[in-house]
């Protein structure tokens, strides 16, 4: 748990951080910025600073140390002056090295985007034409193809960026497969777009950020790379220099005069390294993902301001309890509260209904009961959870993930993405008994059998071996049901459990739920977007609208004089059978009501 600073909630407009201002916000960017910036203004800067003939020898001044008179970094075996040679060489071994990765980039992109995107046979011979390139090591390769072409520099940039093109090619193809047959790219095909358009306007804006990302990492490799090549004689011909050739020619005074080898070795240290962080930076920008932490690996539970408020609980008979909650986001060093003072409470045997519109807070209301909101970027600012009388935030990490499933079990929307694809639905049903009961292996799958017979899995013994591909919707979702009442937990909550099933399946669904919460005296927070379910289903309902508590109170009472017009609207969305044409006038009356009372 750390101290959050109290930020206000940004405004829209200034919550859109700008990828600038992302890039400088990352300090080891900005410094492989600032540095890789210096480099290539003094290089650049190198036809008009006052500096001696890079290839002019003087063997009167041979290997003069650094800070000589005339020779800032001192000569080397021939007396050419080490500062010039450096600026001039670090040109010829940046622009070789840039040159290199662009060629790499684009050949080697295009490759593994038509092969991603074609698949078939077409991915299969472009594959395989890369394989056999990747066979080779790739720095053998790259000798062996200079040798084949003659030493020089510009053979030297083609053989590096030949030996690179396989790793454009495999890196964008993995991605495009990815995207090739998502439903935005079957829509451009479904419109009539052609392969070309599609690739240039559905799959490219999306492979993008992995090639800019990996041209960022791989250009100071590819300096590098060169460098190798320069140094073996292969690359920059003399008198020419380059870092590489530098490094190369000061071997052999490498006891006697250190310096002539180390400055184009630190140079080279420098690129290299302010390549590789300010790679980082630019992946950081690009990747939305990465810039709202939803990548970086989430504590076991969300992060809790120190300076929180903890409100005591004010129902004492309630097994739920929770009080002022307040939990937000981290985005760009900026909190953004996504529940505001939400306070809710639910009694042992009791169903609420917490219902509102998409993005209300619903979900982010209930993960922040067991700690389950992603932190970074989650935080939970302020308020308090009482489960049982005791305050779920405060508690040790151990303990709170211990109540997880034990006292507090939750049932998710889509039980396809919250059950492992790889494992047998009765083992994954005996796994979540076994994390909080010490029984053998045998009661184990025998109580994990009787689960599945509870929630109404046909031949139960038999589907204990299948996997959740092999279940139809509902089934899978019984099987979340059942892990879920593994334990005995005092408190279920179900986060729109049918959203994704069909009414007749949704109406089991629900009567199961309804019969195993009374049968085991359980307390239910269901969350939900339909007020008819609520109205079937829920005690008590509170009504969500943009992070607050709007409205709350008995279903009954709250159906029957609705006091939010907000609440009246949900009310009026719920269709009745044979009212038709009626029903759609009601609620084209309350929504033309509600456009006049925002004007
Ligand atoms: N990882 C995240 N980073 C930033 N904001 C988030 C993140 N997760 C959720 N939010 C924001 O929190 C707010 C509440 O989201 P929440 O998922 O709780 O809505 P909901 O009411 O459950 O919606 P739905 O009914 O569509 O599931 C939304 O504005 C959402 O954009």
């Amino acid at each position: 748990m750390s101290t959050l600073a109290a930020a206000p909630a940004p405004q829209a407009g200034s919550a859109r951080i700008t990828s600038w201002r992302l890039l400088v916000n990352n300090r080891l960017a900005t410094a492989g910025l600032v540095l890789l910036g210096t480099i290539l203004l003094l290089t650049a800067l190198a036809p008009i600073l006052p500096l001696p003939d890079p290839n002019a020898t003087a063997p009167a001044d041979r290997l003069k140390p650094v800070l000589t008179a005339g020779h800032l970094l001192g000569t080397d075996q021939l007396g050419r002056d080490i500062l010039s040679r450096l600026l001039w060489g670090t040109r010829v071994s940046v622009a070789v090295g840039f040159a290199a990765t662009f060629i790499a980039a684009g050949i080697g992109s295009a490759i593994g985007i038509v092969a991603g995107y074609a698949g078939g046979r077409i991915d299969n011979a472009m594959m395989r034409g890369i394989d056999m390139l990747m066979a080779f090591p790739y720095i053998l390769l790259a000798l062996a193809i200079v040798a084949a072409l003659g030493p020089g520099l510009m053979n030297a940039l083609y053989a590096i960026a030949l030996v690179n093109i396989p790793f454009f090619a495999r890196n964008v193809r993995g991605v495009t497969l990815g995207y090739a047959h998502r439903e935005f790219v079957d829509a451009a095909r479904l419109s009539g777009k052609g392969h070309l358009s599609i690739i240039l306007t559905e799959v490219l804006p999306n492979v993008m950020p992995v090639i800019v990302i990996t041209m960022s990492t791989t250009a100071g490799w590819m300096i590098l790379e060169t460098a190798g090549l320069s140094f073996l004689g292969l690359g920059a011909q003399p008198p020419q220099a380059d870092l590489g050739s530098m490094l190369g020619e000061g071997r052999a005074q490498i006891f006697t005069a250190p310096h002539v080898s180390i400055v184009p070795g630190v140079m080279i240290f420098l690129i290299v390294i302010s390549l590789n962080v300010l790679g980082d930076g630019i992946r950081d920008v690009l990747d939305p993902r990465l810039r709202s932490g939803a990548l970086a690996r989430p504590g076991p539970v969300t992060e809790v301001a120190r300076d929180r408020t903890a409100p005591a609980s004010t129902a004492d008979d309630a097994v739920l309890v929770i009080e002022k909650l307040e939990t937000g986001f981290r985005q760009g060093g900026e909190f953004i509260p996504a529940v505001r003072g939400v306070s809710l409470h639910v009694k042992p045997g009791k169903c609420l209904g917490l219902i509102g519109e998409s993005g209300s807070g619903k979900s982010v209301t209930a993960l922040s009961v067991m700690g389950l909101v992603a932190s970074p970027p989650g935080v939970i600012r302020n308020g308090a959870v009482y489960v049982g009388n005791e305050d779920v935030l405060s508690m040790p990490e151990t303990r709170l993930i211990a109540k997880r499933g034990s006292r507090v079990a939750y049932v998710f929307q889509d039980p396809l993405t919250t059950l492992h694809p790889m494992v047998a639905i009765g083992r994954q049903v005996e796994e979540s008994i076994a994390a909080h009961q010490s029984i053998s292996a045998a009661d184990c799958r025998k109580k994990a059998i009787e689960l599945l017979e509870k929630v109404g899995i046909p031949d139960a013994r038999a589907r204990s071996v299948h996997y959740p591909h092999q279940l139809s919707g509902g089934q899978r979702q019984r099987v979340g049901i059942a892990m879920a009442l593994a334990n005995d937990p005092e408190i279920i909550i179900a986060d729109e459990p049918t959203t994704a099933l069909d009414v007749t399946v949704q109406a089991r669904i629900l009567e199961l739920l309804r019969d195993l919460q009374r049968e085991r005296g359980m307390a239910l927070l269901f969350i939900t977007h339909d007020f008819g379910i609520v109205s079937e289903f829920c005690d008590r309902v509170a009504v969500m609208k943009d992070g607050e508590i709007v409205e709350t109170g008995e279903t009954r009472q709250v159906l029957a004089d609705p006091q939010h017009a907000y609440t009246k609207r949900l009310i009026a969305c719920v269709p009745e059978l044979g009212t038709g044409a009626r029903f759609l006038d009601r609620v084209a009356t309350l929504f033309a009501e509600d456009k006049k009372e925002v004007a």
